[in-house]
């Protein structure tokens, strides 16, 4: 029992629709030391403005309770709602601040982890 996870491809034909992708993903954002403020969705009554500026709120919460609802078709629509969590970022908080760098270090993450898995 090796604890190395397996990288999928689209080549496994257990990982249909790449949702295997999609959980190994997620449980490593989740994971990230720089997650904690994407874990839970924003208050919208502690954040001043948040409700008001940010049309698509999104969060890793929302986005685990949604790939075990089945409500991912395929990679592209998890991926999606990914890039959402850090857009709302971006626009809410400065590049320099604690928020905002957090986003941008989670960011690169998963685009490096996402280009990894798709060679
Ligand atoms: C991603 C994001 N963008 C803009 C505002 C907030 C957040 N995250 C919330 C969870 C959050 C993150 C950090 C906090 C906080 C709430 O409330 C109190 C102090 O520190």
């Amino acid at each position: 029992v090796s604890g190395a996870k397996k990288a999928k491809t689209d080549k496994d034909d257990n990982n249909t629709n790449g949702l295997a992708t999609c959980r190994m993903l997620l449980a490593e954002l989740e994971a990230h030391q720089d997650a904690w403020p994407f874990l839970t969705p924003v208050n919208h009554k502690a954040v001043p403005g948040y409700r008001k500026v940010i049309k698509k709120p999104m969060d890793f919460s929302t986005i685990r309770e949604k790939l075990t609802n089945n409500q991912y078709l395929n990679l592209e629509t998890f991926i999606v709602d990914v890039n959402l969590v850090f857009e709302n970022c971006e626009r809410f908080n400065e590049d320099d601040s604690e928020i905002g760098r957090a986003g941008h270090r989670m960011r690169s993450f998963f685009d490096k982890r996402w280009t990894e898995l798709l060679k």
